[in-house]
């Protein structure tokens, strides 16, 4: 193979194929110090067991309900497959935080191709402590020491042709925008790592911002532009509105979501969003829902993913 290539390394979460690598996905969560701020290992393992044992049965009843399986992982195969066909000078790797392919064979499987240099980009579109720095920090983890020139990016929100996408999505799902109340849900995060100073909530506040400008001057005008949170996992507060209550404003009118915090569909987008809060906003009383797509393995988001990284082509 060519010497001269680099790594690019797409990060994200994982996610179930099966009831087993569900239990697998949640203890490795839980066991996750940047997901439960608890510094020591032992107390953190147990609470982890404690919450996976509560969870599981009722969790795995949401994956049934979507084909006994996250979609996660087949859609980021087809986009890694896109980007090595479309993306020159680079050999396109993913790995995942919970479920497989972890970071460990993924780094023997890099150095097995000869490449010395590797680009990290999380696909989270900003920055938390408890997914970029997560992943970042495993994968740096298990690279030892002077195996790779290793470079990341933090975020990537601020990228027009990212938000090209967004935008093209949001408008290929409504014919009158001024009919639709548009709501940019975003995966929630516990109120106390916020405070802690994880970026997460600035940041999506700011590109909600970016992205409603850029509609409006393209001449969208949405009934209204609105930011919630969905999610919620445990008793804690975490960050609000929430989605739940938000959609309680919307009786006898019409909603589009977009999942602004992720850029594969997942069980959060394909159950939660699709399936569970459909069914409360039908309830509520919501004349239309509408969930627009996440930006998947599109050729769109593999020119912005070139984008992204051109300062290392
Ligand atoms: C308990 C704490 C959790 C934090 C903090 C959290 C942050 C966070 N998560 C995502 C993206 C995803 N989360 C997904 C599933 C999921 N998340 C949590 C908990 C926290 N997430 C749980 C327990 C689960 C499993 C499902 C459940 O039991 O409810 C997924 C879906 C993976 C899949 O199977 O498809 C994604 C994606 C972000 C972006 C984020 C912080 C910004
Ligand atoms: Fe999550
Ligand atoms: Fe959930």
């Amino acid at each position: 193979m060519n010497e001269q290539k680099k790594a690019l390394v797409l990060l994200n979460m994982g996610g179930a194929r099966n009831k087993d690598e569900l239990k697998m996905f949640l203890t490795n969560m839980f066991n996750d110090e940047n997901i439960l701020t608890i510094n020591i290992d032992f107390i953190r393992s147990l609470i982890a067991k404690f919450i996976v044992s509560r969870r599981l049965d009722e969790a795995w009843k949401n994956y049934e309900e979507i084909g006994n399986a996250s979609p996660i992982n087949p859609l980021t195969e087809k986009l890694v497959a896109k980007c090595n066909e479309k993306i020159e000078g680079f050999k396109t790797y993913q790995v995942m935080r919970y479920t497989p392919p972890f970071a460990a064979e993924v780094i023997e499987q890099i150095k097995a191709d000869g490449i010395t240099e590797v680009v990290l980009l999380p696909l989270y579109p900003q920055y938390s402590t408890t997914t970029t720095k997560s992943s970042v920090q495993d994968f740096i983890g298990w690279a030892p020491y002077d195996t790779f020139k290793i470079s990341y990016f933090e975020e990537f929100y601020k990228n027009d042709k990212f938000n090209d996408c967004i935008v093209n999505e949001i408008i290929r799902n409504v014919d009158d925008s001024t009919q639709y109340n548009l709501i940019f849900s975003a995966h929630g995060l516990p109120q106390k790592i916020v405070d802690k100073g994880d970026p997460y909530e600035e940041q999506m506040k700011e590109h909600v911002i970016m992205l409603r400008e850029k509609l409006k001057f393209m001449g969208y005008n949405f009934k209204s532009v609105n930011l919630a949170y969905q999610s919620k996992v445990g008793p804690m507060k975490w960050l609000e509105p929430s989605l739940d209550n938000m959609l309680t404003n919307f009786k006898d009118q019409k909603v589009v979501i977009y999942p602004i915090a992720f850029i594969v569909d997942n069980s959060e987008t394909d159950f939660e969003l699709d399936i569970e809060y459909r069914e409360m906003a039908e309830e509520i009383g919501v004349s239309e829902f509408k969930v627009c797509k996440c930006v998947n393995d599109s050729d769109e988001f593999v020119e912005a993913i070139k984008d992204i990284i051109k300062a290392y082509m």
